[in-house]
């Protein structure tokens, strides 16, 4: 009894200096937030839902209820005009369509990705996912070196030389398509394109048969957990440092009024903390080992072929391991930046394209008279040729036109944002240095102001002697960090 008066007597003014801290603290930030919001408020923008967690509550009811948030980006877009701004805590995103600014920006290697995104894809709870690679990469210098080394895998000459197993793949799903159509039974197309994208990528990257239209392989469901994991991990940024601030509030019992009057649970944990989602984190977690562990294992035969001096082709692998360090004894973080490239090309080049034709499949279902404008075009082509050549392509302009309609109203990897450290003139604002901007080509593809009647799927917007979007259609992104894999994907697809 005597011990524990002494330890009160000892601890309570520690306690109480503890507590006066945690307050000051959480005063502190307020006020913070409160400069912030006084710096950047004279940009239009929609009313915040809350003081704290800023526009963060409406997007996380968006995504609760099943919606797509990036409609809620595009009202506010037409809303609140070609800039505008949303708040989260401490962070400011100023939305940008305005295409003066897309292309000032996006076409200056100045601007580096933003951090809050970029660097929050380095792992997925806790388990390294896209590390340094080149999606990820902020850093220039580091980011150009990688580039410079990869890009010849994505030549034109190289290109070429891939064709026949684009053919060889499409032979495959025509041939299972006609198998599904002979049993009349449903085909699910977008887990056929999976499966056929999947197919090609592992084949002409990294050298491997997969045969996934004959064979399971967990890499698809794999794959589909990553992306899931992403978006939860990266909404999780608002929480964390939410937490921080909740846990100091709950400490000194500030009333849950004085946070937020918003309907959001301020108290609510974030996702990966919450006991109840610990399957799911942990699923997503072997997700990612397993894409890693497999690239382990196929960096390795490859390395061990080139050790042999057996032929290698020039593919994706071997442009990832010359990536890497060039000394014979590897660092464990070469090893791991070795990864970091694998998984990017391994997500980056499968899932887009498989969205986008199935996508596009699903618009020439809604619309015969485009589809029968199509077989008319690849009938005209390639009439009875079993191959389709590298040449046929630049043919198929009808078809071309049918892909980018697609990846307009439909963009497959929906934007880019990039972090603005300086002060800028935005369409006539004034914006001070230190913001996030946020290029959208969903939302630019779908507005009225650079697409009329936008909902219209309509080919003929990209026709050869059409007016070219001037900076308001980007779904590869623009400029120096513009998608890497653009034609390898556009090839792969049209055939
Ligand atoms: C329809 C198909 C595709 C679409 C719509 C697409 C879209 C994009 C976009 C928007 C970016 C910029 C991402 C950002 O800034 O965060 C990007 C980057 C990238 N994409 Fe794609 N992509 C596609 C297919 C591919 C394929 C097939 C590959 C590889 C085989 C690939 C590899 C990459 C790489 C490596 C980057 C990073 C480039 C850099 O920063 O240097 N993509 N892609």
């Amino acid at each position: 009894m005597a011990v524990f008066s002494v330890f009160l007597t000892l601890a309570t003014p520690a306690l109480t200096f503890f507590f006066f801290l945690l307050i000051v603290a959480f005063l502190a930030y307020c006020l913070y937030v409160r400069h912030i919001h006084m710096k950047y408020d004279h940009i239009p923008g929609p009313p915040r839902d809350s003081f704290l967690l800023g526009h963060s509550p409406s997007f996380l009811r968006i995504m609760k209820n099943g919606g797509v948030v990036h409609d809620k980006f595009l009202e506010w877009a037409e809303k609140y005009g070609p800039v505008y701004r949303i708040n989260g805590l401490h962070y400011v995103v100023v939305c940008v369509s305005s295409p003066e600014a897309t292309k000032e920006i996006l076409m200056s290697p100045k601007y580096p990705k933003d951090k809050f995104v970029y660097k929050k894809l380095f792992s997925l709870f806790g388990q390294r996912f896209l590390g340094n690679g080149l999606v990820t990469a902020r850093d220039h210098e580091k980011w150009y070196k990688q580039r410079r080394i990869m890009d010849p895998a994505f030549s034109s000459v190289y290109l070429r030389g891939l064709m026949g197993t684009f053919n060889e793949r499409a032979e495959k799903l025509m041939d299972k398509l006609a198998d599904v159509a002979d049993s009349k039974k449903e085909a699910n197309m977008l887990h056929l394109v999976n499966c056929v994208t999947l197919d090609v990528i592992a084949k002409v990257a990294f050298g491997v048969d997969l045969d996934l239209l004959k064979n399971s392989s967990p890499f698809p469901k794999a794959i589909e957990t990553c992306l899931k994991g992403m978006v939860t991990y990266v909404r999780d940024i608002f929480f964390e440092v939410l937490l921080q601030c909740l846990l100091l509030c709950m400490l000194i019992c500030l009333p849950r009024t004085l946070l937020s009057e918003c309907h959001a649970k301020p108290f609510s944990l974030p996702f990966q903390y919450n006991p109840k989602n610990r399957g799911y984190v942990n699923e997503v977690r072997e997700a990612c080992r397993l894409l890693r562990t497999t690239g382990a294992k196929w960096i390795g035969e490859r390395k061990t072929a080139m050790q042999n001096g057996d032929e290698v082709p020039k593919d994706i692998l071997t442009q990832i391991i010359k990536t890497a360090s060039q000394e014979e004894n590897m660092t464990e973080e070469d090893e791991e930046f070795m990864l970091d490239n694998f998984v990017t090309f391994f997500i980056a080049g499968q899932e887009t394209t498989a969205n986008q034709l199935a996508f596009c499949i699903m618009e020439l279902g809604r619309h015969p008279e485009i589809l029968e404008k199509v077989k008319k075009e690849v009938d005209d082509v390639i009439g009875m040729k079993c191959d389709i050549s590298y040449d046929d392509l630049g043919e198929l302009v009808y078809l071309s036109q049918v892909l980018k309609e697609t990846l307009r109203i439909y963009p497959t990897a929906v934007g880019t944002s990039r972090d603005v450290a300086e002060d800028m003139v935005i369409d006539g604002i004034h914006i001070p240095g230190g913001f996030s901007v946020f290029f959208n080509s969903y939302v630019s593809g779908r507005m009225e102001r650079f697409f009329k009647d936008p909902l219209r799927f309509d080919p003929d917007r990209f026709h050869p002697d059409a007016p070219k979007p001037y900076y308001c259609y980007y779904p590869f992104a623009l400029g120096p960090r513009s998608c890497l894999g653009q034609n390898f994907a556009q090839v792969r697809m049209t055939v």
